[in-house]
């Protein structure tokens, strides 16, 4: 309960690093570094308790995410697919990390590039560019195309996830990644 509550502030101090707007309305943010690290750190379960918590706060209207905004309304707004997507996402992460052999520091950073890439960036994009055409009435080429802007960054979000990655590994050796096994 503690971590899930820990990664969910995490994601609030993330929040206040500025957001660059884009003209479609979708902004880039720190914030889905954090979707990547909860998963990774936390596996698929508090991983996603951990995204769902947050959006709860935001929800209730807590200022929480980047440029200070919070609420009902960011459900609604263009954006909305990439949010609603930030839980599943931590999910999907969180899966794969806890495939990943835990042989040594470098296999399970390696591991954790793979699996922020495929839920922290692929998983992501697919629920963005929903969002996108749903909302922002995007055709789906306009949607991919909208969604690719955010790609390089997020690429080095995911090298990010794996730095710190290896560094927990190194500091942390009984850390289970990707959640306790049963
Ligand atoms: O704060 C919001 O309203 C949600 C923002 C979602 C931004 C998405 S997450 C994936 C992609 N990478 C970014 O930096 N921005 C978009």
């Amino acid at each position: 309960m503690a971590q899930v509550a820990l990664f969910a502030a995490l994601m609030a101090v993330l929040g206040l690093i500025p957001k660059i707007d884009l003209p479609m309305g979708v902004p880039i943010t720190a914030q889905s570094l954090g979707v990547m690290l909860a998963g990774v750190l936390l596996g698929p379960k508090r991983g996603f308790q951990a995204m769902a918590l947050f959006l709860l706060a935001v929800a209730a209207g807590l200022p929480l995410l980047s440029g200070g905004r919070g609420g009902i309304g960011v459900f609604m707004a263009p954006s909305a697919g990439y949010l609603i997507g930030y839980a599943p996402a931590a999910l999907i992460a969180g899966a794969i990390m806890r495939a990943v052999p835990q042989r040594s520091p470098g296999v399970i950073a390696v591991g954790a590039f793979v699996a922020a890439l495929v839920g922290g960036l692929l998983a992501l994009h697919l629920f963005g560019v929903l969002g996108l055409m749903l909302l922002a009435h995007l055709s789906l080429k306009q949607a991919v195309i909208a969604t690719l802007a955010f790609v390089p960054g997020d690429l080095i979000k995911c090298v990010l996830c794996a730095l710190v990655t290896h560094t927990v590994a190194r500091g942390l050796p009984d850390w289970q990644f990707g959640g306790r096994r049963a």
